[in-house]
């Protein structure tokens, strides 16, 4: 008999966790590879469960793909690690317990990060290698990304009669971390074919039991719940869960009530959670019928929005010339001269000051703070850059999320200099996620919703910038960059500083189609030393020799050399207004009265340049 059938008077209590039972044993290698190895560890905890009153057991296969295996060197031990792990389950069962072969989701996060086509391969292999041993039926569990549950669960309703489970990991109570709700989510898990749907991992009775209250009784199939024991706590190097069974106890009942038909355990859980379920459920009726409450869930469209003070710099730059200029927060502790230099530039005229995130990954103040001082102080708008490299992706949303509360709504989204350049050659560089993820992140919190998509109860107001670099080798690939990062939601972008009218010319044809504006970047030279660095140390930054030799002219003259400096900067500037509505100039060393002077000259040139197009 099928445990379907079961399954349609009775409620059947399952096993509890594998992986984490053997990793407070001491195992932190891999887990699959044990079936091999350490097959009799493995017949015991299957024996221990089935001593504790489970009915359906599952194999130890829970991460026995290739894509997961070749973290260990075992991507072709695939087939006999499902091979033995099936028939190591059978032998604990003796006829005692169904066995269900075990298939985990891959998608984290970040759901793009492995293909579809990839996941649908490594799921086929693994699929026929446990329908070969003969299991009773298939576990589909932990997916975190409704899409890829999807996807295999059609593959399998397609290669197999057998009884399907098909169970979803929470964000949160009641939805997915795609905001589906798990309500929605298991009906279409239903209509795909699975015979039971459900939840596991991730939270424990709590959460599972509220979200069970939004969630109707199937039709056609039967509810599931595998709760972990309790949120993981790290303690001396190692994680464990407190959980006690006496609380499973307690939440059967909870369970039966809410429909579930067939009651597991996740991480966590031990022979004793599962001995706590069993001694309440066995013997009891499932229900028939149930009442469900709806889990408030506020769509995005009736979320409030945030106001701004200032329009956005990409509505400004496509009305009418506009300056921007970065300075830069100071290495050492003393800001006196960087707020001097604020001041000035805010008397400039200027639409914004733009701090650096620890350029060339080495300390700064901190952008955020400056930048919010600056606000305060000088009333001018900061624009600030936030790299990836210096935050995880749990600070990164919480660093944005301040940003917010302190109404800095302007962002530079980039990647970062790599840690290796800076002062700290090696610190890590985070890099959780690209310039492009985190674009589309900043915009998710516009939409009122987290990156792990978490309800953020208001839509936040940020406009996005991208970084351009136009001094690479293709420019024709750079633009291609900047597409993708508009697709991502970039509104804007600001370039690295370009150092010749012909270069100004390249760039503006690239990039005039664009559906964003560009900031083109400019910065004035202090000297030939600054020059000789920048043409020959910066990866891509080409000055030409004649410019280089004016500079090389003055080598002992300092003042000469800055003044040289600022009238080549202003020569460049004559030439990006006749293209470019946004400029951006770059401070060099603190040196902020060369950028208040280019500012002045740059709006004075703006402001030349359409008297002279309106009386054209
Ligand atoms: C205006 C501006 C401000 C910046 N501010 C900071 C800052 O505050 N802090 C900081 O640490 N760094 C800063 N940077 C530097 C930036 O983080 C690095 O230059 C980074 O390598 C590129 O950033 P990105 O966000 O454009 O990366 P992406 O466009 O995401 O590029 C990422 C990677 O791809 C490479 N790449 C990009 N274009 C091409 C191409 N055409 N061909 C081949 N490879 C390519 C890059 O070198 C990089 O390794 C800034 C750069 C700019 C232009
Ligand atoms: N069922 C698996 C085990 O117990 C775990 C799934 S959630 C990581 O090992
Ligand atoms: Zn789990």
């Amino acid at each position: 008999m099928s445990f379907l059938n079961k399954l349609k008077n009775e409620i059947i209590i399952a096993d509890g966790a594998m992986g984490t039972l053997l990793y407070s044993y001491g195992t932190d290698s891999c887990f699959e590879e044990l079936n091999l190895s350490q097959s009799e560890q493995i017949q015991h905890i299957h024996e221990a469960y089935i001593g504790a009153g489970a009915e359906l057991i599952q194999t130890n296969t829970y991460a026995a793909n290739y894509l997961k295996l070749q973290r260990y060197g075992l991507e072709d031990s695939v087939k006999e690690i499902n091979s033995a792990a099936a028939r190591i389950a059978k032998k604990a069962a003796k006829e005692r317990a169904y066995v269900a072969g075990t298939i985990g989701g891959i998608r984290g996060f970040k759901p793009n990060m492995i293909t579809l086509e990839e996941i649908k391969r490594s799921f086929r292999e693994q699929l026929y290698c446990l329908l070969l041993e003969n299991v009773d039926g298939i576990l589909l569990e932990t997916y975190y990304d409704l899409e890829e549950l999807e996807t295999v669960l059609a593959i399998a309703r397609k290669e197999t009669d057998l009884p399907i489970i098909a169970q979803v990991s929470l964000q949160e109570a009641g939805v997915l971390q795609n905001q589906t709700s798990i309500a929605d989510a298991l009906a279409k898990l239903e209509g795909i074919g699975a015979d039971v749907v459900g939840i596991n991992c991730r939270l424990g009775p709590h959460h599972m039991l509220k979200t069970l209250e939004s969630v109707p009784l199937p039709k056609h199939a039967y509810l599931s719940a595998y709760p972990n024991a309790s949120i993981p706590a790290y303690t001396d190097g190692k994680f464990h869960y407190e959980g006690d069974a006496e609380y499973f106890r307690q939440s059967a009942i909870e369970f039966r009530n809410q429909g579930v038909r067939l009651l597991g355990g996740c991480c966590g859980t031990t022979p004793d959670h599962i001995k706590a379920f069993s001694d309440v459920l066995k013997g009891l009726p499932p229900i028939e019928e149930k009442e469900t409450k709806a889990i408030n869930k506020v769509m995005v469209s009736e979320k409030p929005s945030s106001s701004r003070e200032l329009p956005p710099l990409q509505d400004i730059v496509r009305e009418r010339p506009s300056v921007i200029v970065e300075l830069d927060p100071p290495r050492k502790l003393d800001t006196s001269r960087f707020f001097e230099g604020a001041k000035a530039l805010k008397e400039a005229g200027i639409d914004s000051i733009t701090l650096a995130d620890n350029s060339l990954a080495s300390p700064r103040v901190c952008n955020s703070a400056l930048g919010y001082l600056v606000k305060q102080q000088t009333g001018l708008r900061p624009l600030v850059h936030v790299t990836c490299r210096d935050r995880n992706i749990i600070g990164l949303q919480s660093h944005l999320m301040g940003l917010h509360a302190l109404g800095l709504n302007d962002i530079l989204a980039v990647t970062g200099d790599p840690a290796r350049v800076g002062d700290f050659p090696g610190a890590s560089s985070v890099y959780d996620v690209s310039s492009f993820e985190l674009i589309s992140m900043i915009k998710q919190l516009n939409e009122g919703l987290s990156f792990s998509g978490k309800d953020l109860g208001q839509k936040a107001a940020f406009s996005v910038a991208g970084a351009f670099n136009p001094n690479v080798r293709s420019l024709e690939k750079a633009v291609g960059r900047l597409e993708k990062k508009i697709e991502h939601g970039a509104d804007y972008f600001i370039s690295q500083p370009v150092f010749s009218e012909e270069k100004l010319l390249e760039v503006h044809e690239a990039v005039k189609d664009l559906k964003a504006p560009v900031y083109i970047g400019l910065m004035p030279l202090t000297g030939s030393r600054n020059a000789e660095f920048l043409h020959n140390e910066v990866p891509g930054i080409k000055i030409s020799d004649s410019i280089r030799n004016r500079m090389a002219s003055l080598k002992d003259d300092p003042a000469q050399a800055g003044a040289e400096g600022i009238a080549i900067a202003k020569s460049l500037i004559d030439a990006a207004a006749e293209l470019f509505n946004g400029i951006y100039l770059i401070t060099p060393f603190m040196r902020y009265e060369m950028t208040v002077e280019l500012s002045n000259y740059a709006r004075e040139t703006t402001e030349r340049l359409s008297r002279r197009k309106q009386h054209a």
